[in-house]
C-alpha cells in the first residue's frame, strides 16, 4: 500500500526557487532516502506534506488523507522530526517531552522511556543548556514516542556524534521491521545508504533521479583491485567465472566485481595464486552519483 504520495508538486518562490513538478511514493514498510544538496527543495516538499504549505498545483496525500485539507487527521498517524527544532527554551526536556505527549492525548509513555534509554539521554536539564546533539534526541523522542505509522524524519542525525548515528540507525531498521513508512531526509550519502531501500534526489527544486529497491542491490557488490606476481595468475584468474571489470595486462592487474555471499569463492582461488596487493573498493552510493553527474559540479551532492 502507497502511504506517502506526492504528485506534480509545484510550489514557485520566484527565480527558480521552490520545487517543480515533485512525484513519488512510499509503501508501507519502506525506508525512503530524501537527499540532496542545500537549498534543494528538501524542506519545502516535506512542508507541503506536514499541511504547512499549500501547493500551487498537484497534491500529495499520506494514507490517502490530502496533505493540505486533512493535515489533522494525519497528524494522529505522523511522526515528525524537523531539520531545526524551536524549542521554548525555558522548559526542561522533561516537561517538553510530557507537553508534547499530553498534546497528543498520550498517556503510556514506555516508548519514550525506552527512547530516553537508547539514545542516553538526560532529559532534566533546561532545553536552553542543551547540546545541539541533546535536543536533536528530544526531538527524535518526541517524533517515535507515540509509535506512528509515518515518520518525516529531515536530516535526523544533525548533531549526533557517530555512536548515537548508529543507535539511530537501528532505531530505523527496528521500525522499517515493524512496517513503518519513513520518509528521511538528508544531504549525506553515507547516511541514506545504511538506512533506505529506495530514494528520490532532489536538485534545483526538480527530482533528478529515483532509484527503487533493486537499484540499490548493486551496493551489495564490492570491485577488488587485484594484482599478481605471474603472468600466468594473471590470466587464469580471468577464467575463474568472475565479472572482470577492468584489466591492466603492463601491471597484471584487474579489477574484480563480487557480490558479497562469494568473498569466500575469492579468497579460495587466490590462495591459489601469487597476490602482490589486494584492495577493497566498496561500491558506494556518493561514487554512483559522482559518476552519473561528472562534469556537474558538486559540493555535497
Ligand atoms: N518561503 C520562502 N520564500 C522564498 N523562497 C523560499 C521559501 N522557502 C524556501 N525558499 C527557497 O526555496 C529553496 C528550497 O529550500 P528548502 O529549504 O526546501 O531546501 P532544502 O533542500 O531543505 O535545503 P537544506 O538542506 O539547506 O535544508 C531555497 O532556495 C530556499 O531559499
Amino acid at each position: 500500500m502507497t502511504v506517502i504520495n506526492i504528485q506534480h508538486l509545484t510550489k514557485d518562490y520566484g527565480n527558480n526557487k521552490g520545487i517543480f513538478d515533485i512525484s513519488f511514493g512510499i509503501e508501507e514498510g519502506e525506508v525512503f532516502g530524501f537527499l540532496g544538496p542545500n537549498g534543494a527543495g528538501k524542506t519545502t516538499t516535506i512542508r507541503h506534506l506536514l499541511g504547512f504549505i499549500k501547493p500551487q498545483s498537484g497534491k500529495s496525500t499520506i494514507l490517502n488523507l490530502d496533505c493540505w485539507n486533512q493535515s489533522k487527521e494525519i497528524q494522529k498517524h505522523l511522526g515528525y522530526l524537523p531539520a531545526e527544532i524551536a524549542f521554548p527554551e525555558n522548559m526542561t526536556g522533561t516537561e517538553l517531552i510530557s507537553h508534547a505527549a499530553n498534546m497528543r492525548g498520550l498517556r503510556d509513555m514506555t516508548k519514550a522511556q525506552q527512547l530516553i534509554e537508547m539514545f542516553e539521554l538526560d532529559p532534566s536539564a533546561r532545553i536552553k543548556r542543551m547540546s545541539k546533539g541533546m535536543k536533536q534526541k528530544v526531538g527524535i523522542v518526541c517524533a517515535f514516542m507515540h509509535d506512528p505509522h509515518v515518520l518525516i524524519l529531515d536530516e535526523p542525525t544533525t548533531g549526533l556524534d557517530p555512536l548515537m548515528q548508529s543507535v539511530f540507525v537501528k532505531l530505523i531498521h527496528k521500525e522499517k521491521q515493524k512496517g513503518k513508512c519513513i520518509l528521511m531526509s538528508s544531504h549525506l550519502f553515507e547516511e541514506i545508504e545504511g538506512t533506505c531501500d529506495s530514494l528520490a534526489m532532489i536538485k534545483h527544486g526538480r527530482l533528478i533521479s529515483v532509484m527503487n529497491e533493486q537499484d540499490f542491490k548493486q551496493f551489495d557488490k564490492t570491485t577488488f583491485k587485484i594484482k599478481f606476481q605471474k603472468l600466468h595468475d594473471f590470466q587464469s584468474i580471468q577464467e575463474e567465472g568472475f565479472i572482470i571489470s577492468e584489466i591492466q595486462k603492463d601491471s597484471l592487474q584487474v579489477m574484480v566485481e563480487i557480490e558479497d555471499n562469494q568473498i569466500n569463492e575469492l579468497i579460495r582461488s587466490l590462495s591459489k595464486r601469487d597476490v602482490t596487493s589486494f584492495h577493497e573498493m566498496k561500491n558506494s552510493l556518493e561514487e554512483y552519483f559522482m559518476n552519473f553527474y561528472k562534469g556537474e559540479k558538486h559540493d555535497h551532492v
